[in-house]
């Protein structure tokens, strides 16, 4: 694979007439990051050498799991007919947990290529996307990756693409990200295609964040979007959300490397850095404009990140609290959504409650602190937040169930989204009657073709981050895909759910349910301890309460287990050492009132029913 032969040009010095700004938006899997590795390869900013298979998701966890949680923008080198052209890619992030990141970066951009895997079709993500890079008012060029398969429809579904996005089939694309076939054609297509940015070099700077990294080095990296004017080494700079200013040390294009320059003009694509240590300082959506030369209002888009799910986060050993503190400080500064509290916890010590995006994002977060600091954790079970007014009117905001409060509560308002769902039509069914026990309403439903149906509902938060995309998978056998996004909220009638053991409260398994479901609740969680703790001296009950009303109960039988039953003779020493033994084993125990609770069968009845395993890859 030869690179095409180029002149390349100096970012300070490029016009906007010879800038593209593109992204690759696609359902997860579908091939982006391998297409995005292509163009790279054939503009000749990677050698075929220096190539390794998605060059450009960094972190490890990203490369192992495949999925994108960062975007990055790349600057290529191009020609058309003999003139120069500059293509930056921005690499978007696939996940629905990181909405917000996909909306930045196609403000960013002018087009975008829609990419459809040729052996699936159009996917829920693909719907998302696609709907997001229209309200941006994106060019949108549609193609069919992955033709190299033998499964590969390209006609059936380039009739599907062109239909959704009002083109002819023949206008959809038909590459392979991995041999390379079509991917020239597409560059030369973006060049036609793509309107170039268009914006005034002599009005003050104006520049949108679309993302911000931290580096060990180098401190925060921010990628940014010039609108308007031009940053300029030295310079002094503002945050228009915060009014932080600092002095820009270094700014220049990535290609694929950091390359520092002599500044950015109107439509270009780079990074800057300003030595602030915390991401928080750079955060994504925000303006950039000149402090000596101010701009008199920020770009349009800026939202503060919302955290949308809470758990809580406990080590395993209580000696790894403060290890755990200082691994998520030094998280913080490279994750703006990630907020967290010291939170103490009867059953489980001192850990954090953690706010996140979504249950991928936890999922991220726990892996990356298990993985890069050593930490062994259990997490508890995830919640939404509630608002609940009280009947004396006082407003109280719920992120973790032991906070619901027990007197009268006049209502509780929950989060809801709307969520679109693809598939066969075969499984409309299955679909309805699981989005129904989810207490969903469905808004509507259209055909995307003879066989595939789309599907929209708005369903409460809760419901959607415990178990319904393992169980919409199950019921569609894996051919139903889930794309979700925020609606505000709507009032339930929910109730707080106890679980006690002999009595005392175990606040890690108070969970916050629909009236309808405690029941279910309870005899679930009473029955899993059950199983879970092991026989004590004494009979052990346990309950689930709502209120001062028990609506389930179990028994763990009384046993009284012996150590010295093996001892005959009455040998003193052989005694001692049995009973040390004993005590050594008890002391990992964790005590509930009287009961002796061993850590495994917490983290056994938090996890088993597998409440946080939907947020692996889709
Ligand atoms: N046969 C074939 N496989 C491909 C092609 N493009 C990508 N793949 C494979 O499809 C899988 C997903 O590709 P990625 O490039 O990681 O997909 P992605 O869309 O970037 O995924 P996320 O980063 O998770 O959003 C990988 O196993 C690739 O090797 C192609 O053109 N042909």
């Amino acid at each position: 694979m030869s690179p095409r032969a180029r002149t390349v040009l100096q970012p300070h010095a490029t016009p906007p007439e010879a800038i593209r700004n593109f992204c690759i938006i696609a359902h997860i899997d579908h091939g982006k990051s391998t297409l995005a590795d292509r163009m790279l390869q054939m503009t000749g900013v990677v050698d075929d050498r220096a190539m390794r298979a998605q060059y450009l998701d960094r972190m490890d966890i990203e490369r192992e799991r495949g999925i994108t949680i960062k975007s990055q923008a790349v600057r290529m080198p191009w020609e058309l007919e003999g003139a120069p052209v500059v293509l930056n890619m921005i690499d978007t992030p696939g996940h629905v947990d990181f909405t917000y990141e996909v909306s930045r970066s196609l403000a960013a951009c002018e087009g975008a290529v829609l990419l459809v895997d040729a052996a699936q079709g159009i996917e829920a993500q693909t719907l998302a996307n696609l709907y997001l890079a229209m309200e941006n008012e994106l060019t949108v060029i549609p193609v069919l990756n992955k033709i190299d398969l033998p499964a590969a429809q390209p006609e059936k579904y380039a009739e599907e693409l062109a239909g959704l996005i009002g083109c002819e089939p023949d206008d959809c694309f038909r590459v392979s990200g991995k041999t390379g076939v079509g991917v020239e054609p597409l560059l030369d297509a973006i060049v036609r295609q793509v309107p170039a940015p268009t914006g005034d070099a002599d009005a003050p700077a104006r520049a949108m964040i679309f993302d911000s990294v931290y580096d060990t080095y180098r401190g925060v990296v921010t990628y940014v979007r010039v609108v308007d004017g031009n940053l300029n080494p030295r310079e002094r700079i503002v945050m228009m959300s915060t009014k932080a200013t600092h002095e820009l040390l270094e700014i220049g294009v990535i290609s694929p490397e950091p390359v520092p320059g002599k500044g950015l003009g109107v439509g270009e694509v780079g990074y800057l850095i300003t030595g602030v240590k915390d991401v928080r300082q750079s955060r994504v959506g925000d303006t950039v404009t000149n402090l000596a030369k101010p701009a008199s209002a920020p770009l349009g888009g800026y939202r503060d990140p919302k955290p949308m799910v809470f758990s809580g986060l406990f080590p395993l050993d209580g000696s790894d609290y403060p290890d755990l503190r200082e691994a998520l400080d030094k998280l913080k500064l490279n994750d703006a959504a990630l907020v967290y509290e010291p939170e103490t916890s009867v059953a489980l010590g001192f850990g954090f409650r953690c706010g996140f995006l979504g249950l991928l994002h936890l999922e991220i977060v726990r892996e990356r602190l298990e993985r890069e600091f050593g930490l062994e954790l259990i997490s508890t079970q995830p919640n939404v937040v509630y608002d609940v007014t009280m009947d004396d009117g006082t407003e109280i905001v719920v992120t973790n169930p032991s906070e619901f409060p027990g007197g009268k509560v006049a209502e509780v308002r929950e989060p809801k989204v709307r969520a679109t769902i693809l598939a066969p039509s075969e499984y409309i069914g299955a679909i309805m009657e699981l989005c129904q026990g989810k207490r969903g309403t469905l808004l509507g439903m259209d055909y995307l073709s003879a066989e595939r149906v789309e599907m929209r509902y708005t369903l409460p938060l809760a419901e959607v981050v415990f178990d319904f995309f393992d169980q919409l998978k199950s019921r569609t056998r894996g051919y139903a895909s889930l794309d979700y996004e925020p609606d505000g909220d709507q009032v339930a009638d929910l109730v707080k759910v106890d679980i006690l053991l002999q009595g005392e409260t175990v606040d890690a398994f108070s969970a916050i349910v629909h009236k309808d479901k405690a029941y279910g609740y309870g005899v679930m969680m009473a029955g899993k301890l059950k199983e879970l703790i092991p026989r004590q001296q004494f009979e052990v009950p346990i309950q689930a309460a709502v209120g001062a009303r028990v609506i389930a109960r179990e028994n763990i039988r009384a046993i009284r287990k012996d150590v010295l039953a093996k001892c005959y003779g009455g040998d003193i020493s052989r005694k001692r050492k049995l009973l040390e033994k004993q005590k050594a084993g008890k002391k990992r125990m964790k005590n509930i009132g009287s009961v002796e609770v061993p850590p495994e069968a917490f983290i056994a009845a938090l996890t088993s029913d597998g409440a946080g395993a939907q947020a692996t890859k889709k």
